[in-house]
C-alpha cells in the first residue's frame, strides 16, 4: 500500500525545519550501511525523536512513505536536499574575517548544506587582499562596487559587536536580503530583510544546565 503525504510547504514550521537535516543526515548515514529503505521508526531510534513527530515532518515534503518498509532511501535523501535548498548553492558574502569569520571560511561543511561564500571583508591590512580556502578577501570599502559586480542575496555577520549594526546597515544599502547574524547583538532591520541569529554559545549553556541536571 502506498500513502500518499501532502505537502505545506508555505507554512511549515521552525522546529520542522531544524529537524529535517537531521533526518536527511540519517538516511545518508543509512545509505552508506546499505539499506535501500527506512522508516520514521528507525530515523527514531537513531535520533531520539518520536516516530510520529518523524512522520509528521516528513509530511511537509513531498514524499511518499510504504507501509512498514518505510521511505526509499535515495528519493528520501533527494527531496529533503531539494526541499532545505541545499542542492542550489546559495552564495554569501561575509564581514569580519576574525577567528570565526575565518573558520567559517576554512569549513568546507557550509558548501554541503547550500551556502557558498565567495567574498569577504575586513579592514586589516595583513587580511585584505589574501585568498583564504580560495575565498578573496576585500577591504569593506569595496563592498558596493562587488555587489555591483556580482550581486549575492545573503551576508554572514561575524564582526566585532559594536559595529553589527553599521555593517548589517552597510550590507543591506548594497542589497543584501538575509544576514546570518554570529554577532551577540540584536540587529534591527527592515520588514522585507531575513535576519538568522547563530549563538554556539546559546548551545554550550543548554548543555551544560542539562549537564548539571545529571551530575
Ligand atoms: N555566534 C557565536 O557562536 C559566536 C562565536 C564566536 C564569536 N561570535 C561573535 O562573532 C563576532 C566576531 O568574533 P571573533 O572572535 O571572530 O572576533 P575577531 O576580533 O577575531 O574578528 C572580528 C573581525 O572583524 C574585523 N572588522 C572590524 N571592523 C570591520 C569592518 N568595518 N568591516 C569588516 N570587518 C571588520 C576585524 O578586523 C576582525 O578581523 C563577535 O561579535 C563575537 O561576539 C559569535
Amino acid at each position: 500500500m502506498t500513502t500518499r503525504i501532502n505537502k505545506h510547504t508555505d507554512k511549515i514550521p521552525e522546529p520542522t525545519l531544524r529537524r529535517l537535516p537531521w533526518y536527511l543526515s540519517n538516511a545518508k548515514l543509512m545509505k552508506e550501511r546499505g539499506e535501500k529503505y527506512v522508516s520514521s521508526t528507525q530515523i527514531s531510534r537513531q535520533i531520539n525523536i518520536d516516530a510520529s513527530q518523524i512522520a509528521k515532518d516528513l509530511s511537509f515534503v513531498d514524499i511518499s512513505g510504504r507501509t512498514r518498509v518505510g521511505y526509499e532511501i535515495d528519493s528520501l535523501i533527494r527531496v529533503l536536499e531539494d526541499f532545505l535548498g541545499f542542492t542550489n548553492l546559495h552564495e554569501a558574502y561575509l564581514f569580519g574575517v576574525g577567528s570565526l569569520g575565518g573558520a567559517l571560511l576554512r569549513d568546507s561543511g557550509l558548501e554541503h548544506f547550500g551556502l557558498k561564500i565567495i567574498g569577504a571583508f575586513d579592514v586589516k591590512p595583513e587580511l585584505v587582499g589574501t585568498t583564504i580556502n580560495g575565498v578573496p578577501v576585500f577591504h569593506s570599502n569595496e563592498f558596493e562596487s562587488l555587489m555591483k559586480e556580482n550581486r549575492v542575496n545573503i551576508g554572514v555577520l561575524t564582526v566585532p559587536i559594536n559595529i553589527a549594526q553599521e555593517i548589517t546597515d552597510k550590507m543591506i544599502a548594497g542589497g543584501i536580503k538575509a544576514v546570518w547574524n554570529f554577532t551577540p547583538f540584536r540587529i534591527r532591520v527592515p520588514e522585507y530583510i531575513v535576519v538568522q541569529n547563530t549563538s554556539l554559545y546559546a548551545h554550550l549553556a543548554v548543555m551544560f544546565n542539562r549537564l548539571n541536571e545529571k551530575l
